[in-house]
């Protein structure tokens, strides 16, 4: 009777109870199933196959890669892989099913992308790349080579800090003006000789260059280009980046699918190391015959003073 008054069903019948247990554990046996059929560990959609890369972005170091990646992977139409897998240079011997598999689930109508940027300086990369398929499309991010190699400097500088000083590294004979090629801070901005071997396997159609400086000063109108490398329709525009003054470097903005505003991490858009501007000109001098070839073949003036 107080029940009734009260309004309630009455006290709780073994019955009943059983049967909400019953529903409420049917319940979460089939969120739990249709979870794992259609969702990774993380979270992402299990939807699709584990496809090896249509395009790479093969480089350059300190290039602006993570950036291109970062930038193109909020495409709908493309799924990267956020770590470098090193397949064609340092992991080849693993098989191309190893390979397979650390890639993202993609649907038919979506690009698989890997960077790992040491490939372009690989002899290896481009006849292995070739051997997977001679259709891949390679990215490129070139940047000022010694800005590049200052960069590369800097980022080796803040794991080790005992290292010689970039002007010691950077000459055989400094008062002769002997550059030290050997110096893998200074051979990688000889693109040209670099992208000589890739020529012997790939059509110059089939790489896109990316300026890294532009890629600073306007994203979206580099991006654009890489888009329509791709194939794919011109979904990332001016509206998904702003620039942070406190980064000093454009960041994505937030959209539907990520609630926060995107920058790179720490790593990207490190203060340089000064460097004795003498030796700056003196690598200017350098590079200048490299890079006169370099825009010779890809066709295009990347204006590096
Ligand atoms: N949007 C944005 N945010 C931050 N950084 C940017 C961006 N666009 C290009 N860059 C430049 O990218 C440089 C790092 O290049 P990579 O990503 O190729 O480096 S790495 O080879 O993967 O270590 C990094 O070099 P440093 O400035 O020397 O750190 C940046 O100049």
């Amino acid at each position: 009777m107080a029940y009734r008054v009260l309004g309630r069903a009455g006290p709780p019948q073994p019955r009943r109870a059983r049967r909400l247990l019953f529903a409420f554990t049917l319940s979460l046996s089939c969120t739990y199933l249709c979870y794992s059929f259609l969702c990774c560990c993380d979270g992402s959609p299990k939807l699709g196959t584990k496809r090896l890369p249509q395009a790479l972005i093969v480089g350059v170091k300190k290039g602006g890669t993570r950036a291109v990646l970062e930038f193109i992977r909020v495409h709908p139409d493309v799924r990267a892989l956020g770590t470098e897998p090193h397949f064609f240079d340092r992991n080849y011997g693993r098989g191309l099913d190893w390979y397979r598999s650390l890639m993202p689930r993609t649907l038919e109508s979506q690009i698989t992308l890997e960077k790992t940027p040491s490939y372009f300086v690989t002899q290896e990369a481009p006849r292995r790349i070739f051997n997977m398929s001679r259709d891949t499309k390679l990215i490129v991010v070139v940047r000022n080579p010694v800005t590049r190699a200052i960069s590369d400097y800097t980022q080796t500088l803040s794991k080790k800090p005992d290292i010689p000083t970039f002007e010691g590294l950077s000459f055989r004979n400094r008062t002769l003006g002997l550059v030290d090629v050997s110096w893998n801070a200074i051979r990688i901005g000889m693109y040209v000789l670099h992208l000589e071997s890739w020529l012997q396997y790939f059509p110059l159609a089939q790489i896109h260059f990316v300026s890294g400086e532009r890629l600073i000063t306007d994203p979206a109108g580099e991006m654009g280009r890489v888009q329509d490398f791709l194939g794919i329709k011109r979904f990332i525009t001016d509206k998904h980046f702003y620039f942070n003054k406190t980064k000093g470097f454009p960041c994505l903005k937030k959209t539907e699918s990520s609630l926060l505003p995107r920058c790179l991490g720490k790593s990207k858009g490190r203060t340089h190391v000064q460097i004795d501007p003498e030796v700056i000109d003196q690598l200017r001098e350098f590079y200048r015959p490299y890079n006169i070839k370099f825009y010779e073949t890809v066709g295009q003036d990347f204006r590096w003073e």
